[in-house]
């Protein structure tokens, strides 16, 4: 099964032309005032337009109040709804019902516990994702370049399909994949020249890798 490829971060019509092009399966926009990658309303307007029906889009948001929330799907009209931060089971389900979006939840891994902690979103989320645990003091909860010890992902399991990530690049990213099982692999660092910075021949390098790499899980369905 080919694995499904996710690439974050994305604020310039420019790298979402790369990704998609390259055959990127979501793209993934950061709605976080302290990222390099923040993109503000009017350019989540113009980039949602411009990859509607050519990749599924994705916001991603970290602890978002319902305000932000409601002036995000309206102005990306994203498919899918990222949450990065500590957002409850419960928060996810509610708030993927209340717009009628799928849902990403991402939970940090250091340690065996921080995978069984994520299985109480198997259900509550559409797809989970398997990041690694920021530093401590880290500024951002993600987008961090940093891996985590995949062997803590190899016997993971849950009901709904997961995506890997941390610190992927193109030259680790098929290992990653044979190495844990993921379904899919989502990446930011990894694919950029600076911080918030995509380079559109890393991108390419990384979906072209990420395609050789065979998930073993299905996709299930919603
Ligand atoms: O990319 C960011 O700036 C970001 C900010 C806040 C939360 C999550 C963020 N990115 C997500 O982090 C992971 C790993 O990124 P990296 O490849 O290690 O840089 C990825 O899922 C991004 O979607």
């Amino acid at each position: 099964m080919t694995p499904l490829v996710k690439i974050c971060g994305l604020s310039t019509p420019e790298s979402l032309d790369a990704a998609i092009a390259a055959g990127a399966d979501m793209v993934g926009f950061v709605f976080f005032a302290r990222s390099p990658r923040h993109i503000d309303f009017a350019t989540a307007r113009a980039l949602g337009r411009r990859a509607r029906g050519r990749a599924t889009i994705v916001a991603l948001t970290v602890d978002a109040d319902d305000a932000l929330l409601s002036d995000v799907v309206e102005a990306l009209d994203p498919d899918m709804l990222q949450f990065h931060g500590k957002e409850s089971p419960e928060r996810v389900a509610a708030i993927g019902a209340l717009y009628g979006r799928r849902t990403l939840k991402a939970v940090g891994v250091a340690a065996p516990d921080d995978l069984a902690a994520a299985g109480a979103y198997d259900g509550a989320a559409d797809f989970l994702l398997i990041d690694a645990k920021p530093p401590k003091g880290a500024a951002l909860p993600g987008g961090n370049g940093l891996p985590f010890d995949w062997r803590l992902a190899r016997d993971f399991a849950p009901r709904r399909p997961w995506l890997l990530s941390g610190g992927l690049a193109p030259d680790n990213v098929a290992a990653a994949i044979r190495a844990t099982g993921a379904r899919g692999v989502d990446v930011s660092s990894g694919v950029e020249s600076a911080p918030g910075v995509k380079d559109e021949t890393r991108i390419a390098a990384f979906v072209a890798a990420a395609r050789t790499g065979l998930a073993r899980t299905p996709l299930g369905a919603k």
